[in-house]
């Protein structure tokens, strides 16, 4: 073997033990994985505490308020800065006022009262949802950065939508259909699922939050339809958010059903003119500003000079967002979802809506898995799964790479720039979800090997 080859394998075998220390001391963490009320939670926790299972001798536990305290404070200060206006700074203030120690999964009120669930990981990053919508709001990385983007102008007030983070589509996307544009979906209040029913393949995130919509009387007279949309929305331990929907047809009159949908996620970014979109060169695509005309992807990648909405369809299973002044990519990982919209309504659109500010379509873009062309269609029992995952990192990892096969070394690892730190870790929710998947993270640049996906219909 050569020098570099052993210098190679003892940093990856140092880094494994590292990695896995660093696993076992994440397992002993903290458990409950439901959805709890900010005291329920705190209360179950400090008793943990209290029997010394979070690994803590009673020294080095630090005096802490109250549970109860903790969780007013932290409402508190999500809803003062909300009434000052402004989505984002709300889910900004939330943060800045949750503790460290608030626990994986608590739920509280967030802009005018609406309920929101916020996940929270133990190295920091935090996701938001509230159950107006089932709408993912914020979703933030371990150094507390928003990575979506939401207008200041943003609604929280039903029936308004609101204007940025993750609406769902469903059971219409746009107009494609005779219901309101987008659905329903993101517009009725979906309730927390204490015991939903197991996942195909179970999770270990610790901070997730099972969400259920079942249709009104009111519903089934607009969408005469019996279903179970349940949703998961869950942080991985890298900080990745991911989305998995489950919709049911329940109909008890032996009916099918068929319905478009669409994450429709809404990215935060530096500058829309420093953006493009990578993974979709060469498709074809319907543009919704020409009659949804088909037409033929010519460009390397998406780049944004004026107003673009346009359906992609039969789109790969991974997206990246290039973001060259951030240097940073989010990559969109997707199951059950074979196209993808992407959208900038650019200046004049802007104007045009009353919930967006008129230079925010700047600090935005729109990469929306979706199923739009080929809709889907259950029988009644059938169950479809369209999964969502969401990771941001560094740019350097991406550009070009979007089959990391092309860099895979004999040894089944990625090809790696070798020289400073080297960590590798077992992606914990990988592991168990899908099959033995290994990400390695050298210094800034972060590659994937063998990450597959599962759960399609
Ligand atoms: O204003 P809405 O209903 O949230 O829709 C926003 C945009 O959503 C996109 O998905 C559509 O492709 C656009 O055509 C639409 O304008």
């Amino acid at each position: 073997m050569s020098k570099v080859n052993s210098a190679y394998t003892t940093a990856i075998n140092f880094s494994v033990f590292l990695m896995f220390t660093a696993y076992a001391a994440y397992e002993a963490h903290g458990k409950p994985p439901k959805a709890f009320t900010c005291t329920d939670k705190m209360r179950r926790r400090n008793a943990k505490s209290e029997q010394g299972v979070s690994g803590n001798s009673p020294k080095e536990r630090s005096p802490s308020p109250s549970p109860i305290s903790i969780h007013h404070l932290r409402c508190a200060a999500a809803m003062s800065s909300s009434s000052a206006g402004g989505a984002a700074e709300e889910g900004a203030a939330a943060t800045a006022a949750a503790p460290q120690q608030a626990g994986p999964v608590v739920t509280c009120k967030g802009v005018n009262g609406l309920e929101k669930v916020v996940l929270q990981e133990v190295r920091g990053s935090s996701a938001e949802v509230y159950l107006y919508g089932g709408h993912v709001t914020s979703w933030k990385d371990e150094h507390g950065e928003e990575l979506l983007f939401v207008s200041n102008k943003a609604i929280f007030k039903p029936p308004k939508a609101i204007r940025g983070g993750i609406p769902i589509c469903f059971p219409q996307f746009s107009n494609f259909g005779n219901l309101e544009p987008h659905g329903f979906a993101r517009n009725r209040t979906w309730s927390v699922e204490d015991d939903a029913p197991p996942f195909p393949v179970p999770t270990s995130n610790r901070a997730y939050v099972d969400l259920i919509l079942k249709p009104s009387e009111e519903d089934l007279k607009i969408w005469p339809h019996s279903f179970e949309f349940r949703l998961r929305v869950a942080l991985g331990p890298g900080g990745d958010l991911m989305l998995t929907s489950r919709i049911r047809n329940t109909n008890a009159d032996g009916k099918p059903f068929s319905f478009t949908f669409a994450y429709h996620t809404y990215f935060s970014i530096s500058d829309i003119s420093e953006v493009r979109v990578e993974g979709l060169e060469t498709l074809d695509y319907l543009d919704n500003l020409q009659e949804r005309n088909r037409y033929t992807e010519q460009g390397d990648a998406i780049v944004f000079e004026s107003e673009l909405d346009r359906i992609y369809l039969g789109t790969p299973s991974k997206i990246a967002i290039i973001d060259h002044e951030k240097k940073r990519t989010f990559v969109v990982r997707k199951g059950g979802l074979p196209d993808a919209v992407v959208w900038n309504p650019w200046d004049k659109k802007a104007k045009a809506m009353p919930d967006f500010g008129d230079d925010e379509y700047k600090r935005m873009v729109c990469v929306e898995a979706a199923a739009i062309e080929k809709p889907i269609t259950l029988k009644p029992g059938e169950e479809w799964t369209g999964k969502l995952e969401l990771s941001a990192v560094p740019s350097s990892y991406y550009s070009g790479q979007l089959d990391p096969d092309r860099f895979k070394c004999p040894g089944g690892f990625n090809q790696l720039a070798l020289g400073g730190l080297v960590e590798v870790y077992p992606a914990i929710q990988a592991s168990r979800q899908h099959s033995t998947s290994t990400y390695i993270r050298v210094v800034n640049i972060v590659l994937h090997a063998d990450w597959k996906y599962d759960g399609h219909v």
